[in-house]
């Protein structure tokens, strides 16, 4: 029977003052699906490692699934599937995992019929699969663990993707203390309602990092990592974020915020030096704390999701 194996990576999303609007890929870290054309019209979760047992096999509860059909719907197409899904990512840790399992389920589903869409076309399936997943059908996790690099969503309706550049030297740490968050509770956290001045702040900050990302100035990258919309509500949430923060601006860091929900932060550096430092620094901290951490260093991964064999 035909099979097909893709890679999904980890994603960041919202870039601190990017809600919802802005994510990017992180290398080697992610999700692995292997799709089998069947003689069916099902769809059907076949096996799943990597998730202590956690998650569904029910096809509409499982975001490779619900991707997938997404997809076989647009095309009036009832072919069967066999999905095999191996959690290369943490749940609920604000690493993008269920983007990651529809992305990598969407680019292995996409090749075995013979690639009818782009990656980028197939980010409104994945959307779909994060409906499902958070309650919610953003796009910042979706769209660069399928499409690489830092993507902005410049609107919703109709979906306006537009890739940016990535600065040369321009690193990440991600620190994961072991910590459930779920995405859906922490998006009940924040205000439904922002201030004008906020929104002025907010609106500052995106347009200050979009430019810096363009112009490779990472100072402007520096002084625009501030969200004033999602981090005071979200930020209780995470031990030790605070201490953090402080401490890896002495080291010379750029910034640092809460990977899409968290409780994962991300700290960006102009090195990979000043990176492995902050993941020290970081590593202390939760120490003091009685928190395991887990550090990843990582490049902005340009090239996003793709088919292993
Ligand atoms: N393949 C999957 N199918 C269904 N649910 C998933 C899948 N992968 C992760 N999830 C769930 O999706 C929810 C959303 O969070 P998740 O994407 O894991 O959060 P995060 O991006 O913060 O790690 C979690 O409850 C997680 O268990
Ligand atoms: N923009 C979303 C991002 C959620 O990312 P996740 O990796 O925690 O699923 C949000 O802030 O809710």
């Amino acid at each position: 029977m035909k099979k097909i194996t893709a890679f999904a990576p980890a994603t960041v999303a919202n870039v601190s003052c990017g809600f919802d609007i802005l994510g990017f890929a992180i290398d080697q870290l992610g999700d692995r699906v292997t799709v089998a054309l069947n003689d069916t019209q099902e769809l059907k979760l076949a096996d799943i490692q990597g998730d202590g047992g956690k998650l569904p096999f029910e096809a509409k509860k499982n975001t490779c699934s619900v991707a997938i059909r997404a997809m076989l719907d647009h095309l009036g197409s009832d072919q069967g599937m066999d999905i095999y899904l191996e959690k290369g990512l943490p749940l609920g840790s604000g690493m993008g995992s269920s983007a990651a399992s529809a992305a990598a389920a969407l680019v292995a589903a996409n090749t075995l019929l013979g690639t009818p869409f782009s990656k980028e076309e197939l980010v409104p399936f994945a959307m779909e699969a994060e409906k499902i997943a958070c309650g919610a059908g953003h796009a910042d996790n979706v769209a660069p663990s399928l499409m690489g690099g830092f993507v902005l969503i410049r609107d919703y309706n109709p979906l306006d993707l537009i890739k940016l550049p990535v600065p040369l030297g321009l690193h990440c740490t991600l620190l994961h203390p072991h910590l459930e968050l779920n995405t859906a509770d922490s998006r009940s956290v924040l205000k439904k309602q922002i201030s004008l001045k906020d929104s002025t702040v907010q609106s500052g900050n995106i347009a200050g990092l979009i430019a810096g990302l363009f112009l490779q100035d990472f100072q402007l990258i520096s002084r625009s990592l501030k969200d004033v919309i999602a981090e005071p509500s979200r930020a209780l949430l995470i031990p030790g974020f605070y201490e953090l923060r402080e401490s890896i601006q002495s080291i010379g860091a750029l910034g640092s915020g809460i990977s899409g929900s968290g409780p994962t932060i991300f700290v960006l550096s102009p090195d990979k030096e000043i990176a492995i430092m902050a993941g020290k620094v970081s590593e202390q901290i939760f120490e003091k704390m009685g928190l395991d951490v887990d550090v990843y260093i990582s490049e902005v991964n340009d090239k996003g999701a793709y088919v292993l064999e």
